[in-house]
């Protein structure tokens, strides 16, 4: 069963002339993270509002896990779902602590349970509890303020998570390290995440799959290699910079390049790369460095080369 199915969703807000969302339909399996994607008023942060029920569907169902939420208490509903939206939206009277508290404690969990929770999600978020705790939101940083906002969205260990452009507001190199503790902790914690970005690059990091929306109807969904390799027509191909090779190239992993050599081959170069790192990678490690041939390591011992030709042959073909 899926975690969210979308079965034929409408929604037409009053007095406009066009639908928002339009036949919306699609399967989303528990444990990925699906990226939606489009450009603005496409539909994107409806398809999420109606997924908490912020809005409902002219016509149409969702079902999570195969309940139709429309049966469901709001209330109810809302309580398995973490919600991160751009401002962080925390509390600014409260703690760190206490904005982190407010869903435990409506599902009334004892002080002792969700005083360690607390500690428990500032770790993860990496915000080390002793230092964040009990600061106030606008003494921290933006990014900052978003590590608290997915801390609060966890803490009622909710098995969806609704983020809408979270860090839409925060410099390029947060951001980054942003997205890099999000597939972490999706790693360690695999919930359900539908993720509203309108940044491709975002979408290529993130995503197992991404949905893009063109006026609010899907034009493609699918895995990003998939997506980039075959796009459903020139808006996707436009949207995505598809020909674009360094992108194909940053989702293909060494090894479908290399050419594999026994172990007393003899190389000169003191740089290597490693198997699970990626193509792209690899090219710019050999322009860095001049060399003919890259060779591959792992666990200290050669198991291949990469050479320039290997990378265009593999980028032409389409291995993908
Ligand atoms: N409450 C509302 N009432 C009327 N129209 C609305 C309402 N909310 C959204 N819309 C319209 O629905 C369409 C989709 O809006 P939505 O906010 O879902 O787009 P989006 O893809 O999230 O855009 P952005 O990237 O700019 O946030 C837009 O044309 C918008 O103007």
């Amino acid at each position: 069963m899926s975690a969210i199915r979308f079965d034929q969703v409408h929604l037409q807000f009053p007095g406009t002339p066009q639908p928002a969302v339009n036949g919306v339909t699609c399967d989303i399996e528990a444990g990925q993270l699906v990226v939606i994607l489009g450009p603005s008023g496409c539909g994107k942060t409806t398809v999420l509002k109606m997924v908490n029920r912020l809005y409902e569907p002219t016509s149409g169902a969702i079902y999570l896990d195969g309940v139709n939420i429309r049966k469901m208490k709001v209330t109810t509903l809302r309580q398995q779902i973490g919600y991160v939206i751009q401002q962080s939206g925390l509390f600014p009277h409260q703690t760190v602590a206490e904005n982190i508290a407010v869903v435990p404690k409506l599902l009334k969990w004892s002080r002792s349970k969700y005083q360690s929770r607390i500690d428990e999600l500032l770790t993860l978020v990496e915000l080390p509890p002793q230092v964040y705790r009990n600061r106030y939101p606008a003494q921290l940083s933006g990014g900052q303020q978003q590590r608290v906002g997915v801390a609060r969205a966890l803490a009622g260990d909710p098995k969806l998570m609704l983020m809408d452009e979270p860090f839409g507001a925060i410099d390029a190199i947060t951001r980054q390290s942003l997205q890099d503790e999000i597939l972490r902790i999706q790693r360690q914690l695999h919930k359900t995440i539908l993720f509203v970005s309108h940044d491709v690059e975002e979408a290529l990091r993130l995503g197992d799959k991404i949905m893009i929306l063109q006026k609010g109807e899907i034009v493609q969904f699918d895995t990003p290699l998939n997506i980039l390799t075959h796009p459903a027509n020139d808006f996707v191909r436009e949207l995505m910079g598809a020909d674009d090779m360094l992108r194909q190239l940053s989702l293909q992993g060494v090894e479908t390049a290399m050419q594999p050599v026994s172990p007393d081959y003899q190389y000169q170069d003191n740089r290597a790369i490693a198997p699970h790192e990626n193509l792209r990678q690899a090219l710019s490690l050999l322009l860095q460095t001049g060399t003919q041939r890259l060779p591959v390591m792992d666990k200290g011992k050669i198991i291949g080369v990469l050479t320039l030709e290997t990378i265009q042959q593999a980028a032409k073909m389409g291995q993908f």
